[in-house]
This record gives structure tokens, C-alpha cells and sequence, in this order.
């Protein structure tokens, strides 16, 4: 991909890009001054602790809900435009929408609610590799088969972005296997970017390649793996005074596990390690997300892979976040209210809302 000699920032497409996005329910802020990009074609891994604002985000970028401040876009609108919507797909945690219908039956939904954008011949390739019984009731599907349904049906619409709200918690370890290798093999044939949420972070190695940090409703870090990663180091040695090595310290510290003769610390390298008694080496995806995860107060770090291409400059106060042509809370709401309100689920005709894995699927 090009790169921007004077930024720094990829100069690719865009999937989606916020700046300083904020999402209120009632008195408390579940998003908080978020500014992140992701380019477009990515699988991106969304992580965070309980609470920490994950679903929240994907239902604002498919447009079920809306911004309190700050603004958002998707493929450059926003994500409600008539434009954006018929190209995302949402896989949300639910109950399934109609448990009574067959595997044929919800298939055949899903043609009748797509029409123009339904690839018949994906789903039923997806519905024929996973076995998936087609006179079966889905309710009667176990976890990871709706999970499977509710992929072929998002598929099946060619979504060029697919939000997935925690796919593969709750199944076991091959449905996981099989679920992950179907995403990775249909992303890649489609060139559909990708939000992952997931908790499980020692699968999500080989699966991302574009991270998305969130902590108590911000952003921690933003980036393309490789970047991130490299940003840190992770160092092992043996204790030789109350604390870490000088030499160690004088890196922002992410996180430091002094236990016995020995430390371990994950550090954001500023510039050359020290050589020393110790042992520097580059941390995995998950050591990297355990420390920010252990250590709430750390410093967030966003890569210039993530940096909105539309950000303003240094905000001085009064100077409220946007992007650049779009109002600062997206577009008029349906009643002609600018942000502020969320919309009424059923105000979002044209992203479909998928519920999947243990808990459903439909059309
Ligand atoms: N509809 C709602 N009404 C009120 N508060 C809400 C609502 N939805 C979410 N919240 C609150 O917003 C915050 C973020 O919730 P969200 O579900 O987005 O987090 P999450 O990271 O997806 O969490 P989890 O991993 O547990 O699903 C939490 O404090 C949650 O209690």
C-alpha cells in the first residue's frame, strides 16, 4: 500500500473513521472522545474489558444508534446514509428472530429481504460445507451451527464491512477453529473488512491484523498489529533492587510483574533498549493485550495507521471534533434531529442485524 511520505498515513480506502465520538445512555458515558481510523480490507480485532464499550461502538457504526457528540463515518458517510448501509452487516449478540423457521426457510428470508445484493449460491455453499441440515428449526441448531447460518446470511449480501459482536464466545474450541477459517477464507474472497469483538485473545493472533483497544469507553490502542507490536518490547530479568532496571524504567512502563528474584514488563519502547542483564523480546498479541488489559491506567497509544485522515489539527478549547464536511453529530435523524437522540432500532431498514452464535440467527 502507498504511503503518505509526509503523514505517515497509509493513503489507502477508508472503512471507517471517528473523531472524538462520544455515546451517552442516560447519565453515563459508555464511549468517551474516541478518534480512530480503519482502513479499509482489514480484520480488525476489537477488545476490551466488560463495560468497556464494545458493543456500543458496533452499534453505532452500523447505525442502530447514534452519536452523542463527536462524528463518525463509514466508507465516507454516514453510517445511516443511503449509501452506507446496504454495504454493512451486523452480527449482534441475540436471541434468534425466528427460531421456528427452517435452515431452506430463513434462506430463502434472506433472498426475499436482499433482493439485488443476495448471492444464493454463497449461502448454500456456506450452509453445504458446515453441513448444516436445511429442514432443521433454528432453534434447534446448536450454538456454533447459527453462528455458521448467521455468517452464510451476512455473506450472502457481499457486505463490504462485517461487525461481529462476539462470534465465537460460548463455543467450543473447533467450532471456534471452523468458524474463525470461514471468516479468514470468505473475508479474503470478498475483500470485506472486518470488526471482530472478542475476549479471546490468544486466538485473535494470525486472525487481525488491525487492533482496536477500548478501556472505560476510550480508545487504547489503535493500529495495525505489526505497529503496535513493535512499539513495545517485552523484558525479562532477574530483580536486582526494589523496582525495574533504570535502564527498563526509563521507557513508559505499560505494565511490571516483580515477583520473587524476577521481573517482567511490558514497556513502549522510546528509542533503543538497554542492553543489561536482562532479556528483550517482541511481546505476542496477547501479552501485549494482558498487560493493557491488567493495567487500566496506561498510557493509550494510536498508531499512524490509525489516525483519521480527516482529523483536525490540535484541538484548542471550544474547538469541538469533526470531520470535515459532516455535521458534527452525522446527518439529520429521521424526525430531523441532529444527534443527541438514538435512533429507534427499526429507523435502520437497510443494515441487516444478524443475530447469531449461541444465542440465534435470522435473516
Ligand atoms: N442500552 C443501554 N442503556 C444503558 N446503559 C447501557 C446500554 N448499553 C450499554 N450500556 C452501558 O454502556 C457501557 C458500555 O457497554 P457495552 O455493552 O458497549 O460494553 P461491552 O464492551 O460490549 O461490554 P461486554 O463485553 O460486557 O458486552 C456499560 O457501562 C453498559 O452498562
Amino acid at each position: 500500500m502507498a504511503m503518505d511520505q509526509v503523514t505517515g498515513r497509509t493513503s489507502g480506502r477508508t472503512a471507517v473513521e471517528a473523531v472524538g465520538l462520544g455515546k451517552r445512555y442516560r447519565r453515563r458515558w459508555a464511549l468517551r472522545d474516541c478518534t480512530f481510523r480503519l482502513p479499509a480490507g482489514r480484520i480488525c480485532a476489537l477488545v476490551g474489558p466488560g463495560g468497556a464499550g464494545k458493543s456500543t461502538l458496533l452499534s453505532l457504526v452500523s447505525g442502530l444508534t447514534r452519536p452523542r457528540e463527536g462524528a463518525l463515518r463509514v466508507w465516507g458517510e454516514a453510517p445511516s446514509g443511503a449509501s452506507a448501509r446496504p454495504r454493512i452487516a451486523h452480527l449482534t449478540q441475540g436471541k434468534p428472530r425466528y427460531p421456528r423457521l427452517t435452515v431452506a426457510e430463513t434462506l430463502r428470508l434472506g433472498r426475499e429481504r436482499n433482493p439485488g445484493r443476495w448471492s444464493g449460491r454463497c449461502a448454500e455453499r456456506i450452509v453445504r460445507d458446515c453441513q448444516l441440515p436445511l429442514g432443521a428449526r433454528v432453534g434447534a441448531l446448536s450454538a456454533g451451527q447459527r453462528t455458521f447460518l448467521a455468517l452464510a446470511l451476512a455473506f450472502a449480501r457481499s457486505p463490504e464491512l462485517l461487525l461481529l459482536d462476539e462470534p465465537l464466545a460460548g463455543l467450543d474450541p473447533l467450532a471456534r477453529h471452523r468458524i474463525t477459517a470461514l471468516l479468514l477464507a470468505q473475508a479474503a474472497e470478498q475483500g470485506t473488512t472486518v470488526v471482530l469483538s472478542s475476549d479471546l485473545l490468544a486466538e485473535l493472533d494470525g486472525v487481525c491484523d488491525h487492533l482496536l483497544v477500548l478501556g472505560g469507553g476510550r480508545v487504547r490502542l489503535a493500529g495495525e498489529v505489526d505497529d503496535v507490536i513493535g512499539a513495545h518490547a517485552l523484558v525479562m530479568g532477574q530483580r536486582r533492587g526494589a523496582g525495574l532496571p533504570p535502564g527498563i524504567a526509563a521507557h513508559p512502563v505499560v505494565e511490571a510483574q516483580l515477583s520473587g528474584r524476577h521481573f517482567t514488563a511490558v514497556v513502549r519502547r522510546k528509542g533503543p533498549m538497554a542492553a543489561g542483564p536482562w532479556e528483550v523480546v517482541e511481546p505476542s498479541l496477547e501479552e501485549l493485550l494482558l498487560a493493557y488489559l491488567r493495567a487500566p491506567g496506561a498510557p493509550g497509544l494510536s498508531a499512524p495507521s490509525a489516525e483519521p485522515v480527516s482529523a483536525p489539527g490540535p484541538r484548542r478549547p471550544g474547538n469541538k471534533p469533526g470531520i470535515p464536511g459532516l455535521p458534527r453529530n452525522g446527518p439529520p435523524g429521521p424526525a430531523g434531529l441532529r444527534g443527541g437522540r438514538p435512533y429507534p432500532p427499526d429507523s435502520a431498514p437497510h443494515t441487516r442485524h444478524i443475530h447469531h452464535s449461541g444465542k440465534g440467527a435470522a435473516a
